[in-house]
Formats: structure tokens, C-alpha cells, sequence
């Protein structure tokens, strides 16, 4: 299915709406961000972060002069700032080269088994699990390292499944100037398993097809890729 053209609208929140108390219910593909998202350098979000988490680490009662708790916070705010939601800022998306198929390949081309780790946007714990991708050359190739870079880099936000799904489709498709592109992700929430309902057996499945993949013998063939072992 075609994405609308309003989920690709970007929305942005401003502090009058939070002045307002008001709940926006995001109708986008895009992460919800605020207009001033990307004002503050990387430096200045590392010190307020930790700023932040020492006094959320003071609260819970820790004792911050013990010597393996002192460097959490600077720890934390590195992490997320530079590591886990590099991913927020778009200046991080890899820049993805496109070759010429001199192969004269036109079959699809499978990356599988993806390794995936992102971050529940409702709890801000993990989210692990594989994305499978595929797409069919519309006469341009990328190389295969860019897809699972492409994943990581939408991975890295927190996120919900089926925003992160849409994203990397989307985003590929228009690295690769094609709809011909499909996407299956199967993860573990860390807040499903580790906490609340604690169910350690289930995973989540979503996917995106688009183009030659929304039909069923392109689909299954797919499909039966990813299945094998
Ligand atoms: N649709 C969707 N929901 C998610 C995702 N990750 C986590 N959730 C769910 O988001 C919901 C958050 O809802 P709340 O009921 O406000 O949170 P909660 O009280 O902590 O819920 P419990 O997890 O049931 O204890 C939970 O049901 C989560 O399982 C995701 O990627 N997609
Ligand atoms: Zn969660």
C-alpha cells in the first residue's frame, strides 16, 4: 500500500503546545519532534542529560559518591546522545551511494536476519529482535552494508514497531528510487518481557510491502526467503 502523503508530513512540537497541555495524536510517520530538536549541540544535551539523570539516580535514593554509581549519569547522557537515539538526528542518516545494476540483475535481493536494536518509545527500554528487507533493482543498486545501516540508523530512536517498519521502507525506497520494496520485522519488547505483562515467549511481527511486493507469488517468494534457515 501507498504511504499518504500525510504520513510523510513532518510534525514538530513547539512549547507554546506545551505551555497548552495539549495532546497532539500523531497521524505521521515521522518522530514526533520538537521545533527545536536539533538548537542544542550534542555537548549541551550530554550535560543537561546528565544533569537530569543524577537527579532521577538522587530520587530513587542512590548514593552518588559510591564509585560505581558516580559516572552513570555522564554514562547515560553519552549513551543516549551518541549511541542508542544518534539515530533522532538526521544529520546521522548514512549517505547511501547508488550503483549502476551492470549486473543486469532483476530478481529480488534479500537482506536477512538484520540484527535490530532499538528502544520502546513507551518505556525506553529495549526493543531486539531481526528486520528482513528486500527490494528489486529499478535498474540502481546500493551496497548491501547500506541497508543494515539504513535500519540502524531508524533503529536508533525510540520508537514504536510500526513507525520504525514504515521508516525503513520508506526510506529506502527512496534511496533506491523504486516502490518495489519489502519489510518484515519480528522483535522482542523488553516492556512486554522483562516487565508488566512479563511474557517472555511472544514476539512482534510487522511488515510494509509496496510495489511488485504487494503481490501474492513476489510476496511469498519473499516471504520463503526469510523463512529459510
Ligand atoms: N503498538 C505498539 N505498542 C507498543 C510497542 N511497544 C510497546 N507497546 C505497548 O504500549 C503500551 C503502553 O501502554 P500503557 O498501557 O500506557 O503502558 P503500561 O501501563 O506500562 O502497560 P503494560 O505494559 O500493559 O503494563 C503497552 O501495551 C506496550 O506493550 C510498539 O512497538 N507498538
Ligand atoms: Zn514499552
Amino acid at each position: 500500500m501507498k504511504q499518504n502523503e500525510t504520513l510523510l508530513n513532518t510534525r514538530h512540537k513547539s512549547d507554546s503546545m506545551d505551555e497548552l497541555g495539549e495532546d497532539h495524536v500523531s497521524t505521521s510517520a515521522e518522530t514526533p519532534l520538537r521545533e527545536d530538536a536539533f538548537e542544542k549541540d550534542d555537548a549541551l544535551k550530554i550535560e543537561l542529560i546528565q544533569k537530569h539523570f543524577k537527579e532521577i539516580m538522587l530520587i530513587l535514593g542512590l548514593d552518588l559518591t559510591d564509585d560505581s554509581l558516580k559516572g552513570t549519569p555522564n554514562r547515560v547522557a553519552k549513551m543516549y546522545v551518541q549511541e542508542i537515539f544518534s539515530g533522532l538526528n538526521p544529520a546521522n542518516k548514512p549517505s547511501i551511494r547508488l550503483f549502476e545494476n551492470k549486473y543486469k540483475y532483476s530478481e529480488m535481493l534479500v537482506e536477512k536476519d538484520i540484527t535490530l536494536y532499538s528502544y520502546c518509545e513507551h518505556h525506553f527500554v529495549p526493543i531486539i529482535g531481526k528486520a528482513h528487507v528486500a527490494y528489486i533493482s529499478n535498474g540502481k543498486v546500493i551496497g548491501l552494508s547500506k541497508i543494515n545501516r539504513l535500519v540502524e540508523h531508524f533503529s536508533k530512536r525510540p520508537q514504536v514497531q510500526e513507525r520504525l517498519t514504515v521508516q525503513i521502507a520508506e526510506a529506502l525506497k527512496e534511496a533506491l528510487q523504486t516502490e518495489d520494496v519489502a519489510i518484515v520485522i519480528d522483535a522482542a519488547h523488553l516492556c512486554v518481557s522483562s516487565r508488566g505483562v512479563k511474557d517472555t515467549a511472544s514476539t512482534t511481527i510487522t511488515a510494509h510491502y509496496s510495489g511488485k511486493f504487494t503481490e501474492d507469488q513476489t510476496k511469498n517468494e519473499f516471504l520463503a526467503f526469510i523463512q529459510k534457515k
